[in-house]
């Protein structure tokens, strides 16, 4: 198709004959043979034309990664249009009541940088369509052109593009409404489609103020934070990708998920909640990874349940220890088919290429942060050093985060109840979450002296069942223990039996073999006297 770019600066008449002719051909020539007629019509247009044309395509030529100088162009021009453009788009942003507006598709606006005036045109091509499944399906390509006379050339690609995408980059941080974002399956990755990642506004309410664990860490891990985002001559000079690994690890409900909702909130990040068992392979995990923007998150949760990334390291089976049963079950579930294993085949080295390989440096200012319950059930290439830089244990509730939490939840900062609640934390493990839960008011009757009760009570429980628990253990492991050794000692048995049997049928063997061998030389020697006397009786023939 042509660019309405194209044929800028023709006097007023020549475009209204033109534009009959356009109607015109457009109705009668065929298809195939426009393509010819439009590549030498541009030809034409550029040996008469004193414009030029710059394209700035929404993804990249390798068609795989959106291309950020579009975006920022595009808000460039969205700051613009609005003032100036006659076609405007306009879009409603979830809990937003203002409508945001931008140019509209074949839309034109003039924009001037020191005197010099430029149009930019927003242009959309749309292929043929494709027949798939009986749906008639075209892709959609969009496309800003800038044109100016050739004269401004040095000027425009020197000074005022780079206005423009440092302007449209500034806009869009600023008005950006941070995301959530989930990975699509591929077969909604087209671009008329749900796309690569589909997102909703991200507005969790979690912060480091919020956060309940011990407050060196905080302090240390918002340092830490810190220092990245600032980080990007540092990056450069030290020849390092701009990103950063988080491993956070700890038993459930200690505040896992609740740290990146914080760390999102802190750095003004999006976050990309990627789900690997809907990944097909390791090639489609790059492309969704090379899909994200800078500022911002990468999130692989329970990391040690996303497929069989756990590497050769399985756990190491005690059959000792096993009971009969148990082993059943145990190779009646391995036996089940992993339904998420099956439709996923990314592997470990792949996704150790896509975090730590040439493809992670593609663009920078990422975090990433795997989340763990079973930290030893990892593979030891997935979280060391450089790809996961930063290890965080979440532990259970005491007193510091326990702090946090009354102040949250309750709005004070002590109690009379505080040093036996602080003992009674140290005995016991019960998780932030649990805590929050109980010191929460159920009612507005309850109190901060209620809850602060409840919990002591909760926490005098979870002694009680812990002590059940460790002594059930300790009894299970007796039992074990006494059903081991006497397993041991039936072996032990068993195998000196085999052994005295083993002993027997040798000695036996040993005096048939001592049996035969007298009986053969009792033969020979009786076989050898018979011979003598034959001889003795030839011999005296013979003297005859
Ligand atoms: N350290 C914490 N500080 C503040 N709130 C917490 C903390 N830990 C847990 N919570 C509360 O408990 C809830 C569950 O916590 P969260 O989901 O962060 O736990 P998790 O460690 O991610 O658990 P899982 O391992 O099961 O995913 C949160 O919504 C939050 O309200
Ligand atoms: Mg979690």
């Amino acid at each position: 198709m042509l660019e309405t770019g194209a044929i800028w600066g023709l006097t007023g008449t020549t475009v209204t004959s033109f534009m009959f002719f356009w109607a015109m051909y457009k109705q009668y020539v065929p298809q195939h043979f426009r393509v010819y007629v439009e590549k030498y019509f541009h030809k034409m247009i550029g040996w008469i034309s004193y414009y030029v044309d710059i394209k700035f395509t929404e993804y990249t030529e390798e068609g795989l990664k959106r291309s950020q100088a579009y975006d920022s162009i595009r808000n460039y021009l969205a700051s613009k249009s609005t003032a100036l453009a006659r076609k405007l788009k306009a879009n409603e942003t979830k809990n937003s009541k203002s409508l945001v507006f931008s140019m509209d598709d074949h839309e034109e606006i003039e924009d001037e940088f020191e005197g010099v005036k430029v149009k930019w045109y927003s242009n959309v091509k749309v292929s043929q369509p494709q027949h798939s499944y009986g749906r008639s399906i075209s892709d959609e390509r969009r496309y800003f052109t800038l044109t100016f006379h050739r004269r401004h050339r040095g000027m425009i690609i020197e000074t005022y593009l780079d206005h423009v995408l440092r302007e449209g980059k500034d806009i869009g941080l600023k008005k950006r409404e941070r995301k959530l974002y989930t990975n699509n399956s591929s077969r909604e990755w087209y671009p008329w489609s749900a796309g690569k990642w589909s997102n909703v506004p991200f507005h969790h309410p979690a912060t480091f103020e919020t956060l309940a664990m011990d407050p060196v860490k905080k302090e240390g891990i918002k340092k830490d934070l810190i220092k990245f985002s600032k980080g990007k001559d540092y990056y450069n000079k030290v020849g390092k990708p701009w990103k950063r690994g988080y491993l956070l690890f700890g038993p459930p409900g200690t505040g896992k998920s609740t740290m990146i909702a914080a760390i999102a909130n802190f750095l003004d990040y999006d976050v990309y909640d990627l789900e690997l068992t809907t990944v097909k392979d390791n090639s489609e995990l790059k492309k969704l990874l090379l899909d994200t923007t800078g500022k911002s998150i990468i999130v692989i949760e329970d990391i040690d349940c996303s497929l069989e990334l756990t590497g050769q390291r399985k756990k190491k089976k005690d059959d000792d220890e096993e009971d009969d049963e148990e082993k059943k079950k145990k190779k009646e579930e391995e036996k089940k088919p992993n339904v998420e294993e099956k439709q996923s085949k990314v592997t470990l080295s792949g996704l150790l290429n896509s975090i730590d390989g040439l493809w992670s440096a593609c663009s920078g200012e990422k975090i990433i942060v795997f989340t763990t319950n079973f930290v030893d059930k990892l593979d030891p290439a997935l979280i060391r050093r450089g790809r996961m830089d930063n290890h965080i244990e979440m532990s259970y509730c005491k007193f510091e985060a326990f702090k946090v939490l009354a102040k949250n939840y309750l709005e004070i900062e002590t109690h009379d109840l505080y040093e036996e609640i602080e003992r009674k934390l140290e005995e016991t493990d019960m998780s932030p979450a649990d805590v929050a839960e109980t010191l929460m008011p159920k009612s507005d009757e309850e109190d901060a002296d209620i809850c602060i009760k409840r919990l002591v009570k909760t926490l005098e429980e979870e002694k009680d069942k812990a002590k059940k628990l460790a002594e059930e253990e300790e009894k299970e492991k007796a039992e074990k223990e006494v059903k081991k050794k006497k397993k041991a000692e039936e072996a032990e048995k068993k195998k000196k039996e085999e052994e005295e049997e083993k002993e027997k049928k040798a000695e036996k063997e040993a005096e048939e073999k001592k049996k035969t061998e007298e009986e053969e030389k009792n033969e020979k020697v009786k076989g050898k006297e018979q011979n003598g006397d034959v001889s003795k009786t030839n011999g005296c023939n013979c003297l005859k």
